[in-house]
């Protein structure tokens, strides 16, 4: 099982502080989960395959590196769609698929109402989307439904994550590597994130 990777870095830890600020507008919340997820990207990216070529700089020859490993980012919406503008910033040439997942709000089961993927992903390092991993089960069905359509190097990618979600994922998909800029104490009665920061997809996309 892979252990998660969480992200220590004071000015991360700043903009989580905005974040969870319940007067934080939504202007400034889109912008700051646009920031992190563009330094989640640079994590998420750090073991990539790549290739090296000469090319001839106006001083002399030098080798270079370029990434071999295509990639394909999964947000799941809504929220997780606030999070692809920052990740393109950092891997510009992703392909993007999209999974539509809403939380039932009494059983808190994911439903899944959109699925598209693109083709051949079989070879691809896929990075799910999603600034919120709670009780985990979005973001354990997601990956499922990846697997089943051929994925094999799949990522998550979360702003907040709680223990709850992280071992849920990792009982069900120990091979995925789970990524979090903060991992938070857990979960109240109704499986919001404890101190989170609220619905992440309403505070993204002003629908409180
Ligand atoms: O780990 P879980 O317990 O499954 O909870 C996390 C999910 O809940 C939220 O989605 P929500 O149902 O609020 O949909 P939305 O993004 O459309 O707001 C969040 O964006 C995750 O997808
Ligand atoms: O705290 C939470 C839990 C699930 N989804 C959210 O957006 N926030
Ligand atoms: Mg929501």
């Amino acid at each position: 099982m892979k252990p998660i990777r969480e992200i220590h870095h004071p000015l991360a830890l700043e903009k989580i502080g905005q974040l969870r600020e319940h007067a934080t507008d939504v202007s400034t919340f889109r912008r700051i989960v646009a920031e992190l997820s563009t330094f989640l990207a640079i994590e998420c990216t750090d073991d990539l395959a790549t290739e090296t070529r000469t090319i001839q700089t106006p001083i002399a020859q030098a080798t270079v590196v370029r990434a071999r490993d295509e990639v394909v980012l999964i947000p799941i919406l809504r929220a997780g769609l606030g999070m692809v503008e920052g990740m393109l910033l950092w891997i510009p040439s992703a392909k993007v698929g999209h999974l539509g997942m809403y939380r039932d709000p009494d059983t808190l089961m994911p439903v899944e109402y959109y699925a598209n993927t693109p083709a051949g992903m079989n070879d691809s390092v896929v990075i799910v989307l999603d600034p919120m991993l709670a009780t985990g089960g979005s973001a354990t069905a997601a990956l499922g439904l990846l697997k089943a359509r051929g994925a094999k190097h799949i990522k998550l990618a979360s702003i907040i994550a709680a223990p709850e979600g992280i071992a849920k994922v990792q009982s069900h998909h120990p091979d995925v590597q789970i990524y979090a800029v903060v991992v938070d104490e857990g979960l109240n009665s109704h499986g919001y994130i404890v101190p989170g920061l609220g619905d992440a997809g309403d505070r993204i996309f002003g629908t409180l």
